[in-house]
């Protein structure tokens, strides 16, 4: 019998089917000549019959490396039903002759994990090579690539192998290898000319799709009705997801609604896994909610549907799993339902990997999963083109992009107003910064890097910026704008293409540049039809009143004004009068004698403060603003305005803020015992833990100033105290008598502290208040109060951990958080910690956690 012949023989004898695919033949061929392989090839194409059928031909030992026993098992079990004999090493092998019978080269295939090969005694490998092993396969290959999207370190050690099997031909197999993988894995593996054969990783029966979502409970039903209708139909379906809290919220929907559904995830024992592995294989359920844990191995020809909720970590693990769909070659549909925090993922994901080439492996799979998300053109295009393959056509008729067609605008303005704005930011930031600046953000980054100065500051107001991202992303896509990762950031810049589109437009001419909205764009749009009404307004000439609602002119009051204000200064008309809008935020930024210059959102926030009266929260939370603005920041404003020489009434900022006297001296100490005033966090390290940064900071600049502690209050906030309980009041008015102080408390609990003497303190005046109480005793029992109040609220709830985890930009570990929360037992912090890990609330890296 020829070569040719022989392999029919064995490929009918043993697994019934009539003829080879495409390159299993060749790569068979190639390997019983003893030449190494890598074999390219998509799910379900029929890579193991590359190594299931040379031990068969030439009746030697095949050895498979296979990265999960739950794997080798099952297929171990399927060969012996073929009457092949195949085995496996590894912890979870019971019968102690195995070992034995393998060096004796008893199997056809012996199945090893990668850890068990590397720890096999030479002396093995010596005897069985002496009766012969026809191939070493090393299957899932791309898991040996730092740019593989399922690294394992224990893949990389299979090169130790190849220096005792010189003379056998490797085979290394895999789904999804892009160029840099394919390199890697040659590289790895030290294989000698491979024969490398690629097929097509086009699967032309799946369709896919990409659907926008929010967490909401009323898209859950949505999903749960599409997956009532699917189910209707014949065929499985497997849903995805990022989180096992995702898998079970899905599944009780699911399981409510009547549907067959069991859960796969990694906390499930081995049984209760296998068991839902195998109801699924028999048909049993319809639906299977899993996490990527039920992934490689499953083989079943009948799974219809395969729906991601929510992005995967990258393109090539989405092809591998979406490749669970229509194995049997019949028509079947993938859908991928994300959501934008998908995308801010990658802190979480790098988690404990210690190369930075994984790392910046992992940041750059995720941007290419958001792109794929995120694309308006032919998304089979897109993926093959990820695997280096081309499609000839830009529109494969089985996508929802090819099937649905978009509704495209011409974007040139807002293009040109975004490439400009990336441009002129230097194009060293990621998104947030070039879009921040278009809508007119005055942030501390953008103020101190001069931004606001742009002439482009404030022209993109109109649109969210969720909506300017999806612009860049489709200028992205176009291959206006570059995404690259430095580093460990992602930054944007404008491509050549790009620069040669702005270099041959200006502010008011540029060449027309349509591009498809996104789905995310119009809702936004729709959500925002207020903003569309402005968009209109602006574009109206001459303005005219008629038909502006209330609704507009309180919402976008502040915004109307400064277009008629723009219009009229351009025109060089006087606006009669002074416009009184209470939304309006001050604009005037005169400048005081001794006074410098300040930023203006610095001196709204000071004039506000200060001439209106307003409270720091009431600031933050001023309905002229676009958004609000976090309280510490104007905090921040009101400091630098002092800085600068504007009046700040001391007394009345630090009983706003809760400053006390103690804690003033306690800040000062602290500073004189290190010694230096650089760095916050040793100060605040030496101090209790209700004092604040901010209060360090206050006191800071007050002590820069020459402010005298006097000023602050000796006791609570006036307003704080009447909140005190009748525990706090009780132990306030033993103090007071104790101490003989002037301040009088009533029974109703509100203190008499007599702030009116220091109404008028600013920072250029300094006189001394008037109070002779021993203020120490009276602070450090409030003192005590406090810590006891902490004491009850330490019970750990997610919102408190969030909250404290806020202060601790640097990471927290497990131990302090167990002692903060000392209210509750270490297991419920933990489980706690574990549901916000779970949730991309939280991630731990190093020990430490941190906040996403
Ligand atoms: N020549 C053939 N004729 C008919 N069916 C085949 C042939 N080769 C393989 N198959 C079948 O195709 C299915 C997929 O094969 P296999 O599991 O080897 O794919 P794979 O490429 O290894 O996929 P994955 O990467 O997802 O593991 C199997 O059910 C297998 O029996």
């Amino acid at each position: 019998m020829g070569d040719r012949e022989e392999m029919d023989f064995v490929l009918k004898k043993y697994f019934g089917y009539s003829g080879f695919r495409a390159y299993q033949k060749e790569v068979i061929q190639k390997v019983t000549e003893g030449r190494d392989c890598l074999v390219v090839m998509a799910t379900g194409s029929g890579k193991s019959l590359c190594y299931q059928v040379p031990p068969l031909i030439v009746g030697k030992t095949a050895i498979v490396v296979s990265p999960l026993i739950s794997l080798m098992q099952d297929q171990v079990m399927t060969l012996k039903q073929r009457g092949i004999r195949a085995g496996y090493l590894g912890s979870a092998q019971t019968d102690s002759t195995a070992q034995t019978k393998a060096e004796n080269g008893y199997f056809h295939l012996l199945f090893l994990t990668p850890e068990k090969a590397c720890l096999l005694p030479a002396s093995f490998w010596l005897n069985l090579l002496k009766l012969g092993i026809c191939l070493f396969a090393v299957d899932e290959a791309h898991c040996i690539s730092e740019w593989g999207h399922d690294f394992r370190v224990e893949y990389k050690q299979l090169d130790k192998l190849r220096a005792i099997l010189s003379d056998v031909p490797f085979v290394a197999l895999t789904a999804t290898a892009t160029e840099n993988v394919r390199v890697d894995i040659i590289n790895s593996l030290k294989m000698k000319d491979p024969y490398v054969a690629i097929g097509s990783f086009d699967r032309k029966n799946i369709f896919y799709g990409v659907k926008h979502h929010n967490h909401s409970q009323s898209f859950l039903d949505e999903l749960v009705q599409e997956i009532s209708r699917l189910v209707a139909n014949a065929g499985s379906t497997i849903i995805y997801c990022l989180t096992i809290k995702e898998v079970e919220r899905i599944f009780k929907s699911l399981q409510k609604a009547g549907i067959k559904a069991g859960i796969y995830h990694g906390q499930m024992g081995s049984k209760a896994r296998e068991e839902s592995h195998r109801l699924f294989i028999r048909d049993e359920l319809q639906v299977m909610v899993a996490t990527i844990a039920f992934g490689m191995g499953i083989d079943k020809p009948n799974v219809r549907h395969v729906i991601h909720y929510g992005c995967p970590k990258s393109i090539e693990a989405y092809y591998q799993e979406s490749g669970r769909c229509g194995r049997d070659g019949m028509a079947s549909v993938c859908w991928l339902y994300y959501t934008g925090s998908d995308f801010a993922k990658a802190e979480f994901y790098c988690g404990e990997s210690q190369s930075e080439n994984h790392k910046r492996a992992i940041r750059e799979s995720l941007m290419a999963g958001q792109r794929y998300c995120l694309l308006t053109t032919c998304r089979r295009k897109f993926l093959l083109d990820h695997f280096g393959e081309k499609l000839s056509t830009d529109n494969c008729g089985n996508c929802d992009n090819c099937l649905v067609s978009r509704r495209e605008r011409d974007m040139s303005k807002e293009s040109f107003l975004l490439m400009a704005s990336i441009q002129s930011c230097g194009g060293n930031w990621g998104l947030k910064m070039p879009i921040d600046v278009l809508r007119g953000s005055r942030s501390k980054k953008i103020v101190d890097a001069q931004f606001d100065k742009l002439p482009l500051h404030g022209l993109g107001k109109s649109y969210s910026s969720n909506w300017w991202k999806a612009l860049a992303h489709q200028l992205i896509s176009h291959g206006y704008l570059m995404e690259t990762v430095k580093d460990v950031y992602r930054t944007v810049s404008v491509s050549p293409k790009g620069k040669q589109h702005l270099s041959s437009a200006g502010p008011d001419h540029q060449s027309p540049l349509y591009l498809p909205l996104t789905d995310e764009m119009l809702d936004d749009e729709d959500q925002d039809s207020t903003s569309g009404e402005i968009r209109k307004v602006k574009n109206l000439a001459p303005l005219d009143n008629e038909g502006f609602s209330e609704h507009l002119v309180r919402t976008h009051g502040d915004y109307l004004l400064n277009i008629i204000r723009h219009l009229s200064e351009s025109l060089n008309l006087s606006l009669d009068g002074e416009a009184s809008f209470q939304t309006a935020i001050p604009k005037a930024h005169p400048v005081l004698n001794n006074q410098r210059k300040i930023a203006p959102a610095k001196y709204d926030a000071w004039k506000m403060w200060h001439a209106d009266g307003l409270s720091v929260q009431k600031i933050a939370n001023f309905p002229g603003r676009p958004a609000p603005i976090k309280e510490q920041t104007v905090l921040q404003y009101l400091l630098d305005a002092a800085q600068e020489g504007f009046e700040i009434d001391w007394t009345r900022l630090c009983s706003e803020i809760e400053l006390t006297h103690q804690m003033f001296s306690d800040i000062c100490d602290a500073v004189s015992k290190i010694g230096s005033r650089e760095k916050l966090k040793p100060i605040k390290d030496k101090l209790p833990e209700e004092t604040s940064y901010t209060h360090i900071r206050t006191c800071l600049v007050m002590q820069s100033y020459g402010i005298s502690p006097e000023v602050v209050a000796p006791c609570c906030n006036p307003q704080k105290t009447a909140e005190l309980s009748s525990e706090a009041v009780e132990s306030c008015l033993i103090d007071a008598c104790h101490t003989k102080s002037p301040h009088e408390f009533d029974m109703s609990g509100n203190s008499m502290v007599h702030f009116s003497s220091s109404k008028n303190l600013t920072s250029a005046q300094g006189p001394k208040l008037d109070l002779d109480c021993n203020d120490d005793l009276v602070s450090s029992k409030r003192h005590k109060l406090v810590h006891k109040g902490s004491s009850t609220a330490s019970e750990a709830t997610e919102d408190l951990i969030l909250n404290w985890l806020k202060n601790h930009d640097e990471g927290v570990p497990l131990s302090a958080i167990v002692e903060h929360f000392h209210g509750s037992n270490k297991e419920h912090v933990v489980k706690l910690l574990g549901n916000l890990e779970s949730d991309f609330m939280v991630f731990r890296k190093k020990d430490l956690y941190r906040l996403m």
